[in-house]
């Protein structure tokens, strides 16, 4: 059995079908493959080329105080917020047409042409699925998507460097030859140290897309607190709900917790790349309950979860919050 639902989006019927597909999955595990989609760009290799082969020196021009717009370095975030820091670099792109300021590094710009149409594709998909988790929610089905222009996405490339590998009573070995960035930092604790630490996304969705290769790392957290591997599935796009729709649903969809260890095995430790697309909400949007129907009691109840998604969140105050204060809040605690 796969590690997540998959939604083949060719075996959908119909958007209730959708509909009904994406509020069951969203509810548990909050995570899911998505096939059948139209995301045909690959930018992969734009993302090797441009890590492996610009120097520190010069992607570090890139880094903003922003903290999601231009180059992050080793240990700079923990996405858990406590720790060392990920050991992981990435490079956040806004799209040209929200953002044409955005200076890009060399080997990023001469496939900017790329690089927008994998965004566009990207958005697109968004798009669906909003459309579809608004009907599920018995709202109109531009209820979610008209609250999200654009603005606020982010595409993130990401390199987690290759780590020496140290397998039982052995000397310390590497896999063989991978590029090998300017990392800042040789020296590892496989005890302490996580490519990524436990987060929650803080947006709407997330679209991630890992490579035919990928050696594996990205784990969810399921009920009960087992930590569950997701591998790579054949032209799948991983989705997972965020903070945002946690909230505007009282915690009926769920903003699954997930991260990417530190690599356990000889075969894990090879550079690995990965690109999350981050769907976010406009700015100024509260992140209060949906105007969702029900009766009295269900309204009261959903108000009732509210505020425990409040302070699961690490809110103590009662009133909602908007997507761009929560989001300034997220990366303030991890950077
Ligand atoms: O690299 C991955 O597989 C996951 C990355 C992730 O969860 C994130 O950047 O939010
Ligand atoms: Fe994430």
């Amino acid at each position: 059995m796969a590690a997540l639902p998959i939604i083949d989006l060719r075996e959908i019927g119909s958007p209730d079908e959708l509909a009904a597909e994406l509020l069951r999955v969203g509810k548990d595990p909050g995570f899911f493959y998505l096939v059948g989609h139209r995301v045909s760009a690959d930018i992969f290799d734009v993302c090797r080329d441009f890590f492996s082969n610009t120097p520190l020196a010069e992607k570090k021009v890139y880094w903003t105080e922003s903290g999601d717009k231009g180059y992050t370095g080793m240990r700079d975030e923990s996405l858990a917020g406590k720790g060392n820091g990920d050991l992981k670099e990435s490079f956040y792109i806004a799209s040209e047409k929200i953002c044409p300021d955005q200076q890009l590094p060399p080997k990023l710009q001469e496939n900017r042409e790329q690089i927008e149409e994998f965004i566009s594709q990207c958005e697109n998909t968004a798009r669906i699925l909003l459309e579809g988790f608004a009907l599920g929610l018995e709202l109109k089905s531009n209820f979610l998507s008209k609250h999200h222009g654009g603005k606020c996405n982010r595409l993130r490339l990401i390199h987690y460097p290759e780590v020496p590998f140290t397998a039982p009573d052995s000397p310390i070995s590497t896999t063989e030859a991978t590029p090998q960035p300017d990392t800042q930092t040789n020296s590892f604790d496989e005890k302490t140290d996580i490519r990524a630490g436990a987060h929650s996304d803080y947006g709407s969705l997330t679209l991630l897309f890992q490579q035919a290769t990928d050696q594996g790392g990205l784990q969810v957290l399921q009920h009960g607190g087992v930590w569950r591997d997701v591998p790579y599935l054949e032209d799948a796009i991983v989705v997972n709900i965020g903070d945002a729709l946690e909230f505007w649903t009282s915690g009926q969809l769920r903003s699954t917790v997930h991260r990417v260890v530190f690599p356990r095995t000889a075969a894990e430790s090879g550079s690995r790349f990965s690109i999350p697309f981050f769907v976010q909400p406009d700015a100024e949007v509260l992140l209060a309950p949906l105007p969702l129907s029900g009766t009295r009691a269900e309204v009261e109840e959903r108000a009732s979860r509210f505020q425990c998604v409040l302070q699961e969140k690490g809110y103590r105050e009662a009133d909602p919050i908007t997507a761009g204060e929560h989001l300034r809040r997220r990366l303030q605690a991890t950077y």
